[in-house]
């Protein structure tokens, strides 16, 4: 990285950094760097957000960087600044309007697209099928979805005592399954039958359209079913019909929204679920799996090092201001997950390494879950973002993670099935193994 900086290339950035200077007077007190735009094509070499991850721990800063390309833009990394522009004024920012188009294609005006009071009014709305108790109800459901995941991974390997599989073909059918029956209350069967028509993952690249017409006709079925009162189910669309808020095309926006979200990974386990796999009556399984301080580790700890979308990046739509500095209407934030959550400056020297115990603290000799991995801020977790756009999905998406990690464990272990040089993370907008992920599953 040194070498791009050339005298020419000095002189240049010495030249736009006092222009800069003289329009923001008021930025003077950031510690800034001037980075040019061809850093771009770097970033497509290694994983989004690693290179902002490096000009993060090069920079000095209070938690702005102010990066000069053809336009400002500010990364965000660090607590304060991050809470002034997701808690404090968050509808001061708004998506790229370049980027609502584009979700706009597949999503129409869900809750992902839409911005400021319409924002406000669906979220307000959306929200309570989302709440804990709904979650804890949908559990079970998860588990019976979970377990069926290892028979479909035994019988790739033919039933043997080990084989080797590609995982990430699987984990995205049965989180379709799970968020099918629990938006619409429809098992679509995904991880059984792979070619089923209904298999969204497929479908989405094939015609939008033709979705938008199968949802269009399950919430037309489920709108008739509460109306007949047949329907006592505790899934999204339920809820969001029996509101009354929802007309039928932000319905379908909303399913459109939930499924493309869903995608996105024992000892203690056996003592706490003896009967395993059944459930025997009565066992609460939201609060036998969420207080199991491995697990959860294992959970958070993944969530925290590949964090599924690695960038987010707003424009301020009027003058505001971050940590106390003004940022003039057009500003370019850009927040990332991966930057921060692997940040040296909050999680300490050992930001980049896997450890699950980081999650766990001992209380009077027992292992309790602690839910900030010992940082000292919240915001150091940026996974599902915070505030009013952070993802409303993120208790859904960790109760379901629990169970899929839990059922798994419980039936295999496991070795890296590729050369570790191959097993990186990669993608554009979302983070995902660049090669699939191969394992050599072992029954235990
Ligand atoms: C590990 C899984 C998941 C991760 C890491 C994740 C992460 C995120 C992030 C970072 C955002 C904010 C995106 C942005 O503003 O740039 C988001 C938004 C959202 N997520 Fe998730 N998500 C996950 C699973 C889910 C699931 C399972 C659902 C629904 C069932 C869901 C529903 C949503 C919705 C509706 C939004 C938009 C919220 C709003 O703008 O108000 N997500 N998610």
């Amino acid at each position: 990285m040194d070498s791009k900086f050339t005298l020419p290339r000095v002189t240049l950035i010495a030249l736009i950094e006092i222009l800069l200077v003289k329009k923001y007077p008021e930025a003077s007190p950031f510690h800034y760097t001037m980075i040019s735009r061809t850093w771009r094509r770097l970033r497509n070499k290694s994983p989004p957000g690693q290179l902002l991850l490096e000009v993060a721990e090069r920079t000095p800063n209070d938690g702005i960087i102010l990066v000069q390309g053809h336009s400002t833009n500010l990364v965000i990394t660090k607590p304060g600044p991050l809470a002034d522009v997701l808690v404090h004024h968050p509808y001061d920012f708004a998506k790229f309007d370049s980027v609502r188009e584009f979700l706009q294609q597949s999503l129409g005006h869900g809750l992902v697209v839409v911005e400021g009071d319409q924002h406000k009014f669906m979220r307000k709305n959306t929200q309570p099928a989302f709440k804990f108790s709904q979650i804890k109800e949908l559990y079970p459901m998860m588990w019976k979805k979970a377990v069926a995941f290892t028979d479909t991974l035994k019988g790739e390997i033919d039933g043997a005592e080990s084989g080797r599989v590609e995982m990430s073909r699987w984990y995205g059918k049965v989180t379709l399954d799970i968020v099918g029956l629990a938006a619409f209350g429809r098992d679509f069967h995904a991880i059984k039958n792979p070619n089923d028509a209904l298999d969204m993952a497929r479908m989405f690249q094939e015609t939008i359209a033709s979705i938008r017409a199968i949802y269009g006709q399950i919430v037309r079925d489920k709108r008739e079913a509460i109306a007949k009162k047949e329907d006592d189910h505790f899934d999204t669309l339920s809820l969001l019909i029996k509101s009354g808020n929802f007309s039928q095309t932000e319905l379908v926006d909303q399913m459109l929204t939930f499924l493309a979200a869903g995608p996105p990974s024992a000892p203690n386990l056996r003592r706490a679920l003896p009967d395993y796999p059944s459930l025997p009556a009565g066992t609460d399984l939201a609060s036998v799996l969420e207080h199991l301080p491995y697990l959860n580790g294992i959970l958070h700890e993944s969530l925290r090092l590949y964090p599924t979308v690695p960038i987010t990046v707003r424009v301020a739509v009027r003058d505001t201001t971050i940590g106390g500095h003004a940022v003039p209407k057009g500003t370019e934030i850009i927040m990332s997950p991966w930057l921060v959550n692997r940040y040296t400056a909050l999680w300490g020297p050992d930001a980049t390494e896997f450890r699950p115990e980081r999650w766990a603290t001992t209380i009077k000799g027992e292992e309790k879950v602690n839910n900030t991995g010992g940082a000292a801020s919240n915001y150091a977790q940026m996974t599902f973002l915070h505030g009013p756009r952070s993802c409303i999905g993120q208790g859904f998406a960790r109760a379901e993670l629990r169970c899929l990690i839990a059922a798994f464990v419980m039936e295999f272990g496991w070795e890296l099935g590729m050369k570790p040089e191959e097993a990186v993370p990669g993608g554009v907008i979302t983070n995902k193994p660049r090669n699939g992920l191969f394992l050599n599953l072992k029954r235990v």
